[in-house]
């Protein structure tokens, strides 16, 4: 039986994956193998004793201690690109929000109520107000161009964009999906001194952070428009908004509000709904909890973070998984102790990435507790886990 525990609401499309015969899940587990978790924030948290995996039902990972969970083995996953679609489309209407002055005419029409049969006299008379540019013929600038930025970047051209991206890790596949009508900038500054418009769409890390500083600012288009559904901690707060004081930026719309953004006239404060949208709560946790039963089940690693890929056919009649540092002579030990214990290897696979090597060793005779204890103190052992194979 293995044990998952939910920080956020999940939804039961994904949770109904893990069978009730082999899985307990729940908000309230105590020592889970598993955590299934959307935006809660994780890096203060002590992690339980028998956790093996985190899956991030969503694209951002800076809400969990990525480097504490590799130091000890826990694979973290997302799921990329499930979500991207739901956020796209929040793009897009963060660009016609931050252009046409739309919210701001809602507001002040709802101040009409009680005007009785003058509301339409009013309205034409203070329409004027609301004025705002077409979004046709202008430039889009946009940062990063993975699964929510290449669909930003495309669908801004269908809309009669000019469209100027900025990625200098963009992988195959995004660059595949990228329309060829797309211009290359030759430097982030490039774009966001050329753009009318600016969407962000790169993860929070500590390279990233406050990348969007006074001295961006200082280089924009006056007048320009700053989308961030990214995350929020990616723009220096009191820089954006003098900014907005200043009129070099005439409009900010972020999905992640602070007392000092809520206050601010040019501000659209979205309260976080980039993946509010039944379709992507459903894929984000199909497939997460779809990584997380083939990990405990069966050891295979598909879109981690800290782990690389690893997949292997079952051979043989149990399956041992290692963590281990990523230095010479760890798959020597471990063979060792089993050719020691007369334990024949039906199949293996060793991958790596980074600092960490993750191993899947079939074999075909039992394996003793104490075989087990000695290949887990071998120096620089993270996580040892035995299986059962089909
Ligand atoms: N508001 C929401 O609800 C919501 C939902 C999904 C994602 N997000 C945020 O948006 C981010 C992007 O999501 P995604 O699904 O497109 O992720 P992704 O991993 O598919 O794409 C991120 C892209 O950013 C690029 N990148 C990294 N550092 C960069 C840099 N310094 N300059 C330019 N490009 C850089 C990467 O190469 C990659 O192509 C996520 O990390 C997350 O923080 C927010
Ligand atoms: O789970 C959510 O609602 C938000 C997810 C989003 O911020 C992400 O990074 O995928």
């Amino acid at each position: 039986m293995y044990t998952v525990k939910t920080l956020n609401n999940i939804s039961k499309m994904g949770l109904d994956l893990l069978p009730s015969d082999k899985y307990t899940v729940s908000e309230n587990v105590e020592n889970p193998d598993a955590i299934i978790v959307r935006s809660a924030n994780m890096l203060d948290m002590e992690l339980p004793s028998n956790l093996k995996a985190i899956a991030r039902a969503g694209a951002g990972v800076n809400n969990i201690p990525i480097d504490k969970c590799s130091e000890k083995g826990i694979i973290v996953f997302n799921t990329p690109g499930a979500n991207a679609n739901a956020v796209k489309e929040l793009v897009l209407t963060a660009l016609f929000l931050s252009s046409r002055h739309i919210y701001q005419g809602m507001n002040w029409a709802k101040t009409l109520i009680g005007k009785g049969d003058e509301v339409g006299k009013l309205v034409e008379k203070g329409k004027s107000q609301f004025e705002g540019p077409e979004i046709k013929g202008k430039r889009i600038g946009v940062i990063g161009l993975g699964a929510v930025g290449v669909m930003v970047a495309n669908d801004a051209l269908a809309l009669g964009m000019d469209v100027i991206g900025y990625d200098p890790f963009i992988s195959i596949s995004s660059a595949w999906g990228l329309s060829c009508n797309v211009i290359r900038a030759s430097s982030l500054d490039n774009l966001i001194a050329t753009s009318d418009y600016i969407s962000i769409h790169i993860p929070l890390s500590s390279k990233t952070k406050g990348m969007f500083n006074k001295d961006k600012f200082n280089i924009m288009k006056k007048g320009a428009r700053l989308i961030n559904l990214a995350r929020g901690e990616l723009v220096e707060t009191c820089d954006v908004l003098e900014a907005l004081d200043k009129g070099i930026l005439s409009c900010y719309v972020t999905d992640f509000p602070c007392e000092e953004l809520l206050k601010h006239e040019g501000v659209i404060n979205i309260p976080h709904l980039g993946a509010s949208t039944p379709e992507s709560e459903e894929n984000c946790a199909i497939m997460a909890a779809l990584q997380v039963k083939d990990f405990l089940e069966n050891g295979t690693v598909r879109n981690s973070i800290n782990f690389p890929d690893c997949e292997l056919e079952h051979s043989g009649n149990l399956r041992l998984t290692t963590v281990h540092s990523n230095i010479p002579n760890m798959i020597g030990q471990i063979t060792t102790i089993l050719a020691q214990n007369k334990i024949n290897i039906a199949n293996m696979l060793t991958h790596q990435k980074e600092e960490l090597a993750y191993s899947i060793i079939d074999i075909d005779a039992a394996l003793s507790a104490d075989v087990v204890e000695r290949i887990k103190k071998i120096e620089g052992l993270r996580m040892v886990r035995v299986l059962c194979n089909p």
